[in-house]
Protein backbone atom coordinates (compact mmCIF):
# COMPACT_ATOMS: atom_id res chain seq x y z
CA UNK A 1 0.00 0.00 0.00
CA UNK A 2 2.71 2.38 0.86
CA UNK A 3 4.62 1.90 -2.24
CA UNK A 4 1.42 2.18 -4.00
CA UNK A 5 1.34 5.98 -2.71
CA UNK A 6 4.69 6.69 -3.38
CA UNK A 7 3.67 5.47 -6.82
CA UNK A 8 4.50 8.39 -9.66
CA UNK A 9 1.37 9.31 -10.99
CA UNK A 10 0.01 8.18 -14.44
CA UNK A 11 0.34 10.39 -17.69
CA UNK A 12 -4.04 10.09 -17.35
CA UNK A 13 -4.27 11.18 -13.70
CA UNK A 14 -2.26 14.10 -14.23
CA UNK A 15 -3.71 15.26 -17.26
CA UNK A 16 -7.27 14.80 -15.30
CA UNK A 17 -5.42 16.91 -12.87
CA UNK A 18 -4.76 19.55 -15.02
CA UNK A 19 -8.29 19.49 -16.61
CA UNK A 20 -9.72 20.29 -13.40
CA UNK A 21 -7.63 23.16 -12.51
CA UNK A 22 -8.12 24.65 -15.84
CA UNK A 23 -12.31 24.18 -15.25
CA UNK A 24 -11.74 25.69 -11.95
CA UNK A 25 -9.30 28.58 -13.43
CA UNK A 26 -12.19 29.32 -15.78
CA UNK A 27 -15.17 28.70 -13.96
CA UNK A 28 -14.23 30.32 -10.59
CA UNK A 29 -13.54 34.53 -11.52
CA UNK A 30 -16.73 33.88 -13.35
CA UNK A 31 -18.61 32.84 -10.28
CA UNK A 32 -16.68 35.83 -8.13
CA UNK A 33 -17.83 38.25 -10.67
CA UNK A 34 -21.51 36.82 -10.00
CA UNK A 35 -20.74 37.28 -6.75
CA UNK A 36 -19.51 41.03 -7.14
CA UNK A 37 -20.76 43.37 -4.20
CA UNK A 38 -21.54 46.86 -5.07
CA UNK A 39 -18.33 49.41 -5.23
CA UNK A 40 -18.36 51.81 -2.32
CA UNK A 41 -16.12 54.83 -0.20
CA UNK A 42 -13.34 53.10 1.75
CA UNK A 43 -14.79 53.18 5.27
CA UNK A 44 -12.99 54.07 8.74
CA UNK A 45 -12.97 51.30 11.28
CA UNK A 46 -16.25 52.10 13.56
CA UNK A 47 -17.53 55.07 11.80
CA UNK A 48 -17.92 53.15 8.92
CA UNK A 49 -18.63 56.12 5.85
CA UNK A 50 -20.68 57.89 8.53
CA UNK A 51 -18.31 61.35 7.93
CA UNK A 52 -19.36 61.15 4.22
CA UNK A 53 -23.07 61.62 5.71
CA UNK A 54 -24.47 63.85 3.65
CA UNK A 55 -27.19 64.00 1.10
CA UNK A 56 -24.97 66.19 -1.31
CA UNK A 57 -22.04 63.79 -1.26
CA UNK A 58 -24.10 60.53 -1.73
CA UNK A 59 -25.91 61.50 -4.34
CA UNK A 60 -23.39 63.42 -6.32
CA UNK A 61 -19.72 62.29 -5.33
CA UNK A 62 -20.78 59.08 -4.59
CA UNK A 63 -22.75 58.27 -7.35
CA UNK A 64 -20.50 60.06 -9.77
CA UNK A 65 -17.70 57.91 -8.27
CA UNK A 66 -19.29 54.54 -7.77
CA UNK A 67 -22.07 54.74 -10.26
CA UNK A 68 -25.85 54.33 -9.48
CA UNK A 69 -25.67 50.94 -7.31
CA UNK A 70 -23.36 51.59 -4.21
CA UNK A 71 -22.33 50.58 -0.99
CA UNK A 72 -22.30 52.85 1.85
CA UNK A 73 -21.43 51.67 6.01
CA UNK A 74 -23.64 53.61 8.67
CA UNK A 75 -20.83 52.53 11.36
CA UNK A 76 -20.88 49.26 11.23
CA UNK A 77 -23.95 48.32 9.06
CA UNK A 78 -23.23 47.98 5.25
CA UNK A 79 -25.82 49.50 3.15
CA UNK A 80 -26.62 48.98 -0.23
CA UNK A 81 -27.54 52.71 -1.87
CA UNK A 82 -29.66 52.59 -5.42
CA UNK A 83 -29.55 56.10 -6.94
CA UNK A 84 -31.08 57.72 -10.24
CA UNK A 85 -34.75 57.38 -11.87
CA UNK A 86 -33.60 54.38 -14.04
CA UNK A 87 -32.46 52.44 -11.41
CA UNK A 88 -34.61 53.04 -8.69
CA UNK A 89 -37.33 51.96 -11.23
CA UNK A 90 -35.99 48.76 -12.59
CA UNK A 91 -35.22 47.87 -8.42
CA UNK A 92 -38.97 49.18 -7.36
CA UNK A 93 -41.07 48.28 -10.47
CA UNK A 94 -39.12 45.10 -12.44
CA UNK A 95 -37.87 43.40 -9.15
CA UNK A 96 -39.84 42.08 -6.58
CA UNK A 97 -37.23 41.61 -4.72
CA UNK A 98 -36.92 44.98 -2.63
CA UNK A 99 -40.05 45.12 -1.63
CA UNK A 100 -39.31 43.99 1.92
CA UNK A 101 -39.12 46.90 5.06
CA UNK A 102 -35.37 46.63 6.24
CA UNK A 103 -35.47 45.52 9.77
CA UNK A 104 -34.93 48.06 12.42
CA UNK A 105 -34.06 47.49 15.84
CA UNK A 106 -36.66 50.58 17.22
CA UNK A 107 -39.25 49.52 15.34
CA UNK A 108 -39.07 46.20 16.48
CA UNK A 109 -38.35 47.93 20.06
CA UNK A 110 -41.62 50.11 20.11
CA UNK A 111 -43.81 47.04 18.82
CA UNK A 112 -44.29 49.08 15.52
CA UNK A 113 -43.86 46.58 13.45
CA UNK A 114 -47.72 45.95 13.07
CA UNK A 115 -50.17 47.97 10.57
CA UNK A 116 -48.69 49.04 7.21
CA UNK A 117 -45.66 51.56 7.26
CA UNK A 118 -43.13 48.96 8.47
CA UNK A 119 -45.02 45.63 8.40
CA UNK A 120 -44.03 42.98 6.04
CA UNK A 121 -45.73 39.60 4.67
CA UNK A 122 -49.37 38.83 5.04
CA UNK A 123 -50.10 40.70 7.62
CA UNK A 124 -49.00 43.80 5.92
CA UNK A 125 -51.01 42.61 2.32
CA UNK A 126 -54.02 42.30 4.63
CA UNK A 127 -53.99 45.49 6.22
CA UNK A 128 -52.79 47.84 2.98
CA UNK A 129 -55.57 46.68 1.36
CA UNK A 130 -57.97 47.31 3.89
CA UNK A 131 -56.60 50.92 4.22
CA UNK A 132 -56.64 51.78 0.88
CA UNK A 133 -60.58 50.67 0.78
CA UNK A 134 -61.02 52.97 3.75
CA UNK A 135 -58.84 55.74 1.10
CA UNK A 136 -61.31 55.16 -1.72
CA UNK A 137 -64.20 57.77 -2.81
CA UNK A 138 -62.94 60.43 -4.49
CA UNK A 139 -65.75 62.86 -3.74
CA UNK A 140 -66.37 61.76 0.01
CA UNK A 141 -62.38 63.12 0.05
CA UNK A 142 -63.15 66.40 -2.46
CA UNK A 143 -66.00 67.69 0.01
CA UNK A 144 -63.71 66.80 3.23
CA UNK A 145 -60.92 68.70 1.99
CA UNK A 146 -62.72 71.35 0.33
CA UNK A 147 -64.79 71.79 4.15
CA UNK A 148 -61.44 71.93 5.40
CA UNK A 149 -59.87 74.30 3.24
CA UNK A 150 -62.68 76.82 4.40
CA UNK A 151 -61.88 76.36 7.76
CA UNK A 152 -58.44 77.28 7.25
CA UNK A 153 -59.18 80.13 5.17
CA UNK A 154 -61.50 81.67 7.85
CA UNK A 155 -58.93 81.08 10.55
CA UNK A 156 -56.16 83.31 8.65
CA UNK A 157 -58.34 86.10 7.66
CA UNK A 158 -60.20 86.09 11.71
CA UNK A 159 -56.50 86.44 13.37
CA UNK A 160 -54.68 89.30 13.83
CA UNK A 161 -50.96 90.12 14.20
CA UNK A 162 -48.33 87.20 13.60
CA UNK A 163 -49.83 83.64 13.70
CA UNK A 164 -49.01 80.64 12.74
CA UNK A 165 -49.29 79.31 9.25
CA UNK A 166 -47.36 75.91 9.68
CA UNK A 167 -49.58 75.26 12.42
CA UNK A 168 -52.81 75.67 10.88
CA UNK A 169 -52.11 74.08 7.92
CA UNK A 170 -50.59 70.82 9.90
CA UNK A 171 -54.10 70.83 11.93
CA UNK A 172 -56.21 71.35 8.42
CA UNK A 173 -54.12 68.40 6.77
CA UNK A 174 -54.16 66.00 10.30
CA UNK A 175 -58.44 66.66 10.30
CA UNK A 176 -58.77 65.07 6.85
CA UNK A 177 -57.14 62.00 8.39
CA UNK A 178 -59.26 62.63 11.15
CA UNK A 179 -62.53 62.27 9.47
CA UNK A 180 -61.66 59.40 8.47
CA UNK A 181 -59.74 57.76 11.33
CA UNK A 182 -62.03 59.51 14.53
CA UNK A 183 -64.95 60.69 12.11
CA UNK A 184 -64.76 63.96 12.81
CA UNK A 185 -62.94 67.21 12.83
CA UNK A 186 -61.10 68.87 15.51
CA UNK A 187 -61.01 72.60 16.34
CA UNK A 188 -58.06 74.16 15.35
CA UNK A 189 -57.52 75.20 19.62
CA UNK A 190 -59.17 71.76 21.18
CA UNK A 191 -56.28 70.98 23.80
CA UNK A 192 -56.67 67.28 22.97
CA UNK A 193 -56.21 67.66 19.44
CA UNK A 194 -52.97 69.96 19.52
CA UNK A 195 -51.34 67.54 22.11
CA UNK A 196 -52.09 65.24 19.60
CA UNK A 197 -50.85 67.18 16.54
CA UNK A 198 -47.90 68.41 18.67
CA UNK A 199 -47.18 64.53 19.07
CA UNK A 200 -47.81 63.10 15.89
CA UNK A 201 -44.60 65.94 14.85
CA UNK A 202 -43.09 65.34 17.51
CA UNK A 203 -42.40 61.47 17.03
CA UNK A 204 -42.22 61.35 13.60
CA UNK A 205 -39.31 63.83 13.98
CA UNK A 206 -37.93 61.85 16.46
CA UNK A 207 -38.14 58.46 14.71
CA UNK A 208 -36.61 59.99 11.96
CA UNK A 209 -33.42 61.75 14.07
CA UNK A 210 -29.97 60.79 12.71
CA UNK A 211 -29.21 59.67 16.27
CA UNK A 212 -31.42 57.10 16.79
CA UNK A 213 -31.51 55.58 13.32
CA UNK A 214 -27.40 55.99 13.47
CA UNK A 215 -28.02 54.69 16.90
CA UNK A 216 -29.50 51.29 16.12
CA UNK A 217 -26.53 50.47 13.52
CA UNK A 218 -24.27 50.14 16.37
CA UNK A 219 -25.73 47.97 18.62
CA UNK A 220 -29.45 47.07 19.84
CA UNK A 221 -28.36 47.39 23.22
CA UNK A 222 -27.75 51.03 22.50
CA UNK A 223 -31.20 51.31 22.63
CA UNK A 224 -31.11 50.89 26.20
CA UNK A 225 -29.41 54.07 26.84
CA UNK A 226 -30.90 56.54 28.88
CA UNK A 227 -30.91 59.03 26.36
CA UNK A 228 -33.36 56.90 23.96
CA UNK A 229 -35.06 55.63 26.64
CA UNK A 230 -36.56 59.14 27.51
CA UNK A 231 -36.97 59.54 24.05
CA UNK A 232 -38.80 56.02 23.67
CA UNK A 233 -41.04 57.44 26.82
CA UNK A 234 -42.48 59.84 24.38
CA UNK A 235 -43.75 57.33 22.26
CA UNK A 236 -45.54 55.32 25.16
CA UNK A 237 -46.29 57.90 27.46
CA UNK A 238 -50.35 56.12 27.65
CA UNK A 239 -52.35 59.27 28.74
CA UNK A 240 -50.60 61.78 26.90
CA UNK A 241 -50.07 60.17 23.31
CA UNK A 242 -53.73 59.86 22.29
CA UNK A 243 -53.06 58.20 18.61
CA UNK A 244 -51.18 55.58 20.18
CA UNK A 245 -53.52 54.76 23.01
CA UNK A 246 -56.18 52.47 22.53
CA UNK A 247 -57.78 53.11 25.31
CA UNK A 248 -58.24 56.61 23.38
CA UNK A 249 -59.03 55.20 20.46
CA UNK A 250 -61.87 53.51 21.77
CA UNK A 251 -63.16 56.32 23.93
CA UNK A 252 -63.34 57.96 20.81
CA UNK A 253 -66.06 55.88 19.43
CA UNK A 254 -66.73 57.15 16.03
CA UNK A 255 -63.16 56.13 14.98
CA UNK A 256 -64.62 54.58 11.66
CA UNK A 257 -61.49 52.50 11.02
CA UNK A 258 -62.15 50.56 14.38
CA UNK A 259 -65.91 50.54 13.71
CA UNK A 260 -65.13 49.14 10.27
CA UNK A 261 -63.28 46.36 12.45
CA UNK A 262 -65.41 45.60 14.69
CA UNK A 263 -67.81 44.54 11.73
CA UNK A 264 -65.29 41.81 10.73
CA UNK A 265 -64.68 40.92 13.86
CA UNK A 266 -68.07 40.00 13.94
CA UNK A 267 -67.63 38.67 10.65
CA UNK A 268 -64.94 36.67 12.07
CA UNK A 269 -67.34 34.91 15.04
CA UNK A 270 -69.62 33.94 12.45
CA UNK A 271 -66.99 31.95 10.74
CA UNK A 272 -65.59 34.62 8.33
CA UNK A 273 -61.72 34.07 10.05
CA UNK A 274 -59.30 36.56 9.07
CA UNK A 275 -56.15 36.30 11.84
CA UNK A 276 -54.68 39.70 11.06
CA UNK A 277 -57.17 41.74 12.21
CA UNK A 278 -55.92 41.92 16.14
CA UNK A 279 -55.90 44.92 17.82
CA UNK A 280 -51.80 45.67 17.07
CA UNK A 281 -52.18 45.60 13.73
CA UNK A 282 -55.35 48.01 13.65
CA UNK A 283 -54.26 50.32 15.97
CA UNK A 284 -51.10 50.59 13.96
CA UNK A 285 -53.01 50.94 11.05
CA UNK A 286 -54.73 53.76 12.18
CA UNK A 287 -51.28 55.30 13.66
CA UNK A 288 -49.61 54.89 10.32
CA UNK A 289 -52.82 56.90 8.33
CA UNK A 290 -52.58 59.17 10.69
CA UNK A 291 -48.11 60.08 10.66
CA UNK A 292 -47.71 59.20 7.47
CA UNK A 293 -50.90 61.42 6.21
CA UNK A 294 -49.81 64.45 7.94
CA UNK A 295 -46.18 65.38 7.77
CA UNK A 296 -45.82 64.93 4.51
CA UNK A 297 -49.00 66.97 3.16
CA UNK A 298 -48.02 69.66 5.03
CA UNK A 299 -44.38 70.24 4.60
CA UNK A 300 -45.30 70.35 0.85
CA UNK A 301 -47.65 72.64 1.18
CA UNK A 302 -45.57 74.73 3.42
CA UNK A 303 -42.97 74.55 0.71
CA UNK A 304 -45.62 75.48 -1.89
CA UNK A 305 -45.79 78.88 -0.06
CA UNK A 306 -42.32 79.26 0.56
CA UNK A 307 -41.52 78.88 -3.49
CA UNK A 308 -44.72 81.08 -4.34
CA UNK A 309 -43.23 83.99 -2.28
CA UNK A 310 -39.55 83.17 -3.63
CA UNK A 311 -40.78 83.31 -7.49
CA UNK A 312 -43.65 85.99 -7.32
CA UNK A 313 -43.68 85.69 -11.32
CA UNK A 314 -44.77 81.85 -11.09
CA UNK A 315 -47.35 82.95 -8.25
CA UNK A 316 -48.63 85.38 -10.70
CA UNK A 317 -49.29 82.89 -13.27
CA UNK A 318 -50.79 80.43 -11.42
CA UNK A 319 -53.25 82.98 -10.17
CA UNK A 320 -53.75 84.54 -13.72
CA UNK A 321 -54.96 81.15 -14.65
CA UNK A 322 -56.94 79.91 -11.50
CA UNK A 323 -59.04 83.57 -12.03
CA UNK A 324 -59.53 82.71 -16.05
CA UNK A 325 -60.03 79.67 -15.84
CA UNK A 326 -62.09 79.48 -12.24
CA UNK A 327 -63.29 82.45 -11.30
CA UNK A 328 -64.08 83.16 -7.54
CA UNK A 329 -65.87 79.64 -7.18
CA UNK A 330 -64.37 76.92 -5.33
CA UNK A 331 -61.76 74.92 -7.45
CA UNK A 332 -63.18 71.40 -8.01
CA UNK A 333 -60.91 68.12 -8.71
CA UNK A 334 -62.26 67.91 -12.38
CA UNK A 335 -60.81 71.75 -12.93
CA UNK A 336 -57.23 69.97 -13.11
CA UNK A 337 -57.53 68.89 -16.57
CA UNK A 338 -58.28 72.80 -17.53
CA UNK A 339 -54.92 74.22 -15.02
CA UNK A 340 -52.14 72.56 -17.30
CA UNK A 341 -49.95 75.61 -15.39
CA UNK A 342 -51.14 74.85 -11.76
CA UNK A 343 -51.00 71.61 -12.34
CA UNK A 344 -47.37 71.73 -13.68
CA UNK A 345 -46.57 74.22 -10.59
CA UNK A 346 -47.79 71.46 -7.95
CA UNK A 347 -45.59 68.65 -9.61
CA UNK A 348 -42.50 71.40 -9.41
CA UNK A 349 -43.36 71.97 -5.64
CA UNK A 350 -42.85 68.61 -5.18
CA UNK A 351 -40.34 67.41 -7.09
CA UNK A 352 -38.49 70.11 -5.59
CA UNK A 353 -39.66 69.42 -1.62
CA UNK A 354 -38.56 65.66 -2.06
CA UNK A 355 -40.41 65.66 0.70
CA UNK A 356 -39.47 61.49 1.24
CA UNK A 357 -35.64 61.52 0.53
CA UNK A 358 -35.35 57.93 0.52
CA UNK A 359 -37.13 54.54 1.83
CA UNK A 360 -35.15 51.76 3.40
CA UNK A 361 -36.08 48.49 2.16
CA UNK A 362 -33.96 45.18 2.19
CA UNK A 363 -33.41 41.92 -0.53
CA UNK A 364 -36.00 39.61 0.59
CA UNK A 365 -33.60 36.71 -1.17
CA UNK A 366 -30.07 36.70 -2.41
CA UNK A 367 -30.59 38.59 -5.62
CA UNK A 368 -27.97 39.66 -8.56
CA UNK A 369 -29.06 43.21 -9.78
CA UNK A 370 -27.09 44.67 -12.21
CA UNK A 371 -23.64 42.97 -11.76
CA UNK A 372 -23.75 42.84 -8.39
CA UNK A 373 -24.25 39.86 -5.83
CA UNK A 374 -26.75 41.37 -2.82
CA UNK A 375 -27.16 39.20 -0.13
CA UNK A 376 -30.66 38.24 1.42
CA UNK A 377 -31.42 40.72 4.20
CA UNK A 378 -29.57 43.55 3.49
CA UNK A 379 -30.64 46.73 3.86
CA UNK A 380 -31.49 48.95 0.47
CA UNK A 381 -31.41 52.33 0.94
CA UNK A 382 -33.67 53.71 -2.34
CA UNK A 383 -32.64 57.16 -2.69
CA UNK A 384 -35.69 58.65 -4.20
CA UNK A 385 -34.34 62.28 -4.52
CA UNK A 386 -31.66 61.02 -6.62
CA UNK A 387 -34.75 60.38 -9.03
CA UNK A 388 -36.23 63.62 -8.64
CA UNK A 389 -33.17 65.53 -9.30
CA UNK A 390 -31.12 63.38 -11.65
CA UNK A 391 -29.64 64.77 -14.49
CA UNK A 392 -30.31 62.44 -17.24
CA UNK A 393 -33.67 63.30 -16.62
CA UNK A 394 -34.90 66.87 -15.90
CA UNK A 395 -33.92 69.83 -18.23
CA UNK A 396 -32.44 71.94 -15.08
CA UNK A 397 -32.15 69.61 -12.11
CA UNK A 398 -31.70 71.95 -9.62
CA UNK A 399 -33.94 74.95 -10.40
CA UNK A 400 -37.70 75.44 -10.10
CA UNK A 401 -39.68 75.42 -13.00
CA UNK A 402 -42.84 74.17 -13.98
CA UNK A 403 -41.41 73.61 -17.75
CA UNK A 404 -40.30 70.42 -16.72
CA UNK A 405 -43.91 69.58 -16.33
CA UNK A 406 -45.33 71.08 -19.79
CA UNK A 407 -45.49 70.19 -23.40
CA UNK A 408 -44.34 72.68 -25.90
CA UNK A 409 -48.44 73.57 -26.14
CA UNK A 410 -48.52 74.26 -22.65
CA UNK A 411 -50.51 70.78 -21.81
CA UNK A 412 -49.17 69.66 -18.95
CA UNK A 413 -46.97 66.26 -19.37
CA UNK A 414 -46.13 62.98 -16.77
CA UNK A 415 -42.36 62.83 -16.55
CA UNK A 416 -41.30 58.98 -15.79
CA UNK A 417 -38.70 60.52 -13.27
CA UNK A 418 -41.01 62.23 -10.71
CA UNK A 419 -40.88 59.35 -7.86
CA UNK A 420 -42.04 61.69 -4.83
CA UNK A 421 -44.15 58.84 -3.54
CA UNK A 422 -42.26 56.11 -4.49
CA UNK A 423 -43.25 53.56 -7.06
CA UNK A 424 -43.79 49.30 -7.25
CA UNK A 425 -46.13 47.17 -4.60
CA UNK A 426 -45.30 49.26 -1.28
CA UNK A 427 -46.15 52.94 -3.45
CA UNK A 428 -47.55 55.52 -1.01
CA UNK A 429 -50.87 54.22 -0.05
CA UNK A 430 -52.04 57.63 0.08
CA UNK A 431 -51.20 59.14 -3.02
CA UNK A 432 -54.66 59.86 -4.53
CA UNK A 433 -55.38 61.82 -1.34
CA UNK A 434 -52.71 63.56 -0.58
CA UNK A 435 -52.70 64.69 -4.92
CA UNK A 436 -56.24 65.99 -3.94
CA UNK A 437 -55.41 67.77 -0.99
CA UNK A 438 -52.60 69.40 -2.60
CA UNK A 439 -54.44 70.56 -5.11
CA UNK A 440 -57.23 72.15 -3.20
CA UNK A 441 -55.18 73.02 -0.28
CA UNK A 442 -52.92 75.19 -2.71
CA UNK A 443 -55.15 76.33 -4.94
CA UNK A 444 -57.65 77.95 -2.08
CA UNK A 445 -55.04 79.29 -0.51
CA UNK A 446 -53.80 81.01 -3.70
CA UNK A 447 -57.31 82.41 -4.77
CA UNK A 448 -57.53 83.98 -1.33
CA UNK A 449 -54.09 85.05 -0.42
CA UNK A 450 -51.20 86.69 -2.10
CA UNK A 451 -47.41 85.55 -0.17
CA UNK A 452 -44.44 87.52 -0.17
CA UNK A 453 -41.48 87.55 1.67
CA UNK A 454 -42.04 89.24 5.22
CA UNK A 455 -40.92 93.08 5.22
CA UNK A 456 -37.82 93.84 5.22
CA UNK A 457 -36.41 90.66 3.54
CA UNK A 458 -36.02 90.31 -0.22
CA UNK A 459 -37.02 86.93 -1.98
CA UNK A 460 -33.32 86.46 -2.82
CA UNK A 461 -32.71 85.95 1.12
CA UNK A 462 -35.82 83.21 1.36
CA UNK A 463 -34.09 79.53 2.47
CA UNK A 464 -35.10 77.06 0.45
CA UNK A 465 -33.16 74.10 2.42
CA UNK A 466 -35.44 71.27 3.35
CA UNK A 467 -34.61 69.79 6.68
CA UNK A 468 -35.71 66.95 8.65
CA UNK A 469 -35.56 62.65 8.96
CA UNK A 470 -37.96 60.15 7.32
CA UNK A 471 -39.27 63.78 5.95
CA UNK A 472 -38.27 66.63 5.30
CA UNK A 473 -39.49 69.68 5.76
CA UNK A 474 -38.67 73.79 5.29
CA UNK A 475 -37.16 75.25 7.83
CA UNK A 476 -39.00 77.77 10.23
CA UNK A 477 -39.66 81.23 8.29
CA UNK A 478 -41.80 83.87 8.12
CA UNK A 479 -44.60 85.03 5.24
CA UNK A 480 -46.83 87.62 4.21
CA UNK A 481 -50.12 86.58 3.33
CA UNK A 482 -52.17 89.72 1.85
CA UNK A 483 -55.66 89.18 1.33
CA UNK A 484 -58.36 91.84 0.62
CA UNK A 485 -58.96 91.96 4.33
CA UNK A 486 -55.18 93.07 5.00
CA UNK A 487 -52.08 91.62 5.39
CA UNK A 488 -51.04 89.34 8.39
CA UNK A 489 -47.48 88.06 9.14
CA UNK A 490 -47.82 83.95 9.20
CA UNK A 491 -45.07 82.20 10.39
C1 LIG B 1 -47.23 64.75 -0.20
C2 LIG B 1 -47.67 63.76 0.51
C3 LIG B 1 -47.08 62.37 0.58
C4 LIG B 1 -45.87 61.90 0.15
C5 LIG B 1 -44.76 62.66 -0.58
C6 LIG B 1 -45.81 60.50 0.50
C7 LIG B 1 -44.76 59.65 0.19
C8 LIG B 1 -44.67 58.35 0.59
C9 LIG B 1 -43.54 57.50 0.33
C10 LIG B 1 -42.30 57.88 -0.47
C11 LIG B 1 -43.80 56.29 0.91
C12 LIG B 1 -42.87 55.10 0.98
C13 LIG B 1 -43.15 54.14 -0.09
C14 LIG B 1 -42.08 53.09 -0.15
O1 LIG B 1 -41.72 52.49 0.88
O2 LIG B 1 -41.60 52.85 -1.23
C15 LIG B 1 -45.10 56.38 1.54
C16 LIG B 1 -45.70 55.33 2.22
C17 LIG B 1 -46.95 55.43 2.79
N1 LIG B 1 -47.80 56.50 2.75
FE1 LIG B 1 -47.43 58.30 1.86
N2 LIG B 1 -46.96 60.16 1.15
C18 LIG B 1 -47.77 61.26 1.22
C19 LIG B 1 -49.05 61.32 1.76
C20 LIG B 1 -49.72 60.27 2.33
C21 LIG B 1 -51.09 60.29 2.79
C22 LIG B 1 -52.02 61.49 2.70
C23 LIG B 1 -51.34 59.06 3.34
C24 LIG B 1 -52.61 58.50 3.98
C25 LIG B 1 -53.61 59.01 4.36
C26 LIG B 1 -50.16 58.26 3.21
C27 LIG B 1 -50.04 56.97 3.66
C28 LIG B 1 -48.94 56.17 3.44
C29 LIG B 1 -48.82 54.81 3.95
C30 LIG B 1 -49.86 54.07 4.78
C31 LIG B 1 -47.57 54.35 3.53
C32 LIG B 1 -46.98 52.96 3.77
C33 LIG B 1 -47.23 52.11 2.53
C34 LIG B 1 -46.68 50.70 2.62
O3 LIG B 1 -45.66 50.48 3.28
O4 LIG B 1 -47.29 49.81 2.01
N3 LIG B 1 -49.20 59.02 2.58
N4 LIG B 1 -45.61 57.64 1.33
Amino acid sequence: METHFLQFPSISTLLGLVGILLALFIILPGFNRQRKEPPGPRRLFLFGNLLQLNPKSLESTLRDKHGPVFTFHFGPQKVVVLAGCKMIKQALINRNAFSVKAKSAIIEDLKLNHGIAFANGESWKEMRSFAMSSLKGKEKWEEKIIEESQYLIDVMQEKDGNQSLACWIFHAVCNVISSLVYGKRFEYDDPVYKSMVARTTRNTYLMGSTSIQVMQFYSRNLLWAPKYRTKQKLFTDKNKVPVHNTQHVRLISKCILLTDNIILIALKASGTTNSHYHEDNLLLTVVNLFTAGTDTTSSTLRYALLLMAKYPKIQDRVQGELSRVVGGRQVRLQDRKNLPYTDAVIHEIQRMASTVPSVLRCASRDVTFQEYFIKKGTPVLVWLSSALEDEDEWEQPHTFNPAHFLDKDGNFRKREAFLPFSAGARVCAGESLARMELLLFFTSLLQHFRFTPPPGVSKDELDLTQVGGFTQSPLPHELCAISSQGETLVN
